[in-house]
Formats: C-alpha cells, structure tokens, sequence
C-alpha cells in the first residue's frame, strides 16, 4: 500500500500498518527536503502503479480532500487501529483512519478520507461527513452530525443530537451545546464562533 504524506501524522498512519502487518510499498512526499520517516525512506516522484491501492496520511483537512481529488481512484479501505473499538454496525468510508484507542459505537457513520484520532470517542448514530479530522479525546455524544472538512479540536465535547456545519473548526476543550454554524472556528464553554472564513474543503 502506498502512504501519501510524510508528515507527524504520516508517523501514526505508518504505526497503524506496522499493528496490522500491511505492507508499505512507498511513502510519497513531494518535498524534496524530507528523506526519511521512521524506517521508511521517501520518494519524492510519483511511481505509483495502478493497481495499487493508497492511503492519505496528511491531517490537513484541505489538503488531504485536495490529495484524495488528484489521485482518486486509488483509495479502498479504511486504516483501524487494532486497539480502536469500532462496532459492526458502524460504517467507515475508503481512506478514513482511525488511530489507537478510539472508539466508534453503533450505526454510527464516518465519511471517507476522515481521521478519527486517538482516543476520540464517536458515539452511536452519528454522522460525520468527509475530510472531517476529529482530534485525541474528543467526545461526540449520540445522534451528532458533523459536516464535511470540520475539524473537532483536542478534548473537545459535543452533547447529543447538535450538528457542526461544514468546515468549522472547533477549538481544543470547546465544549459545543448548541448547533455551530458553517465556516466559523468557534471556542469555549459553551462553544461560540469567534471568527468566520471561506474557504471550502470540498
Ligand atoms: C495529533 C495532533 O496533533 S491533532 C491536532 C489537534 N489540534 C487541536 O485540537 C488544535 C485546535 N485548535 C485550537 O484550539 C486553536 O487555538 C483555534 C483553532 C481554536 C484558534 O486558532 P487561531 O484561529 O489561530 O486563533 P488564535 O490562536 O489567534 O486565538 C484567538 C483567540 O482565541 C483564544 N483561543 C484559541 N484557542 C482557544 C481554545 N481552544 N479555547 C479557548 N480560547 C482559545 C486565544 O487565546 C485568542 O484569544 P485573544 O484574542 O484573547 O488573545
């Protein structure tokens, strides 16, 4: 399998393999100034065969919808960490990866290209739409829809049945109670939008 990104993130992704005994054909990392990343030494051209299946281990939410555009086609499974518990019912889009240590409950429903980061808790009946990266120790009570590109900052807490609209950002130990709109990085306890943006992930 390939990894696309050599990054800090790249380092997890690499770890979660190793646990499942995938075997990592290349890590590509256009950025010439980066050589290796753990055992693993970088190429920087693009020499992927066709057949061969990737995985996007960059935690830019950006970014990776960019990646995941330019070389589509080339994603097919979900990346789960053997420690993670993630119920049978629960789905998980191509390309998502989830890191050691979280837990992700009945029918909930993860997108494609997401991260579901160590430790963070996905509770059962939740949506979350691609590219959304939810960080270490978040907690998203049952019933909480997330929307595409958001990222749910460390330790932060959403209680049951709210909805996070597209490319927010939550901040870290944010404690969300009421629905957050779209496009704002909102803060605290309770969480509030500080500031608005435009750019789109997807
Ligand atoms: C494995 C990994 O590493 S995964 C990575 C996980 N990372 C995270 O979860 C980080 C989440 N990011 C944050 O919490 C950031 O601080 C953000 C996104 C909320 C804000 O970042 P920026 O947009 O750069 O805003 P900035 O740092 O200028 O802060 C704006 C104001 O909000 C305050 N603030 C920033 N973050 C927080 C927060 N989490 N909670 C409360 N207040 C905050 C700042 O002190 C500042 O206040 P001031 O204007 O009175 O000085």
């Amino acid at each position: 399998m390939i990894v696309i990104g050599a990054s800090g993130h790249a380092k997890v992704v690499l770890g979660i393999m190793e646990a499942l005994d995938i075997a990592v054909t290349l890590v590509y990392d256009k950025d010439v100034a980066k050589k290796k990343i753990k055992s693993y030494s970088i190429t920087h051209e693009e020499v992927f065969s066709n057949h061969e299946t990737a995985v996007i281990a960059v935690g830019n939410n950006k970014v990776r919808s960019r990646l995941a555009k330019q070389y589509k086609g080339k994603f097919t499974v979900a990346i789960i960490h053997p420690s993670a518990i993630v119920d049978p019912s629960a789905t998980i889009g191509e390309g998502s990866v989830v890191m050691p240590g979280a837990i992700v409950n009945a029918d909930a429903q993860i997108g494609k290209h997401c991260i579901i980061n160590s430790g963070a808790v996905i509770e059962h009946d939740c949506v979350i739409g691609d590219f959304a990266h939810i960080s270490p120790k978040a907690v998203l009570a049952g019933n909480v829809t997330i929307g595409a590109g958001v990222q749910v900052g460390l330790n932060a807490s959403v209680i049951q049945g709210k909805s996070i609209g597209k490319d927010a950002i939550i901040g870290a130990g944010a404690v969300v109670v009421h629905n957050i709109p779209s496009r704002c990085t909102a803060i605290g306890v309770p969480a509030k939008p500080i500031k608005f943006h435009d750019s789109a992930t997807i």
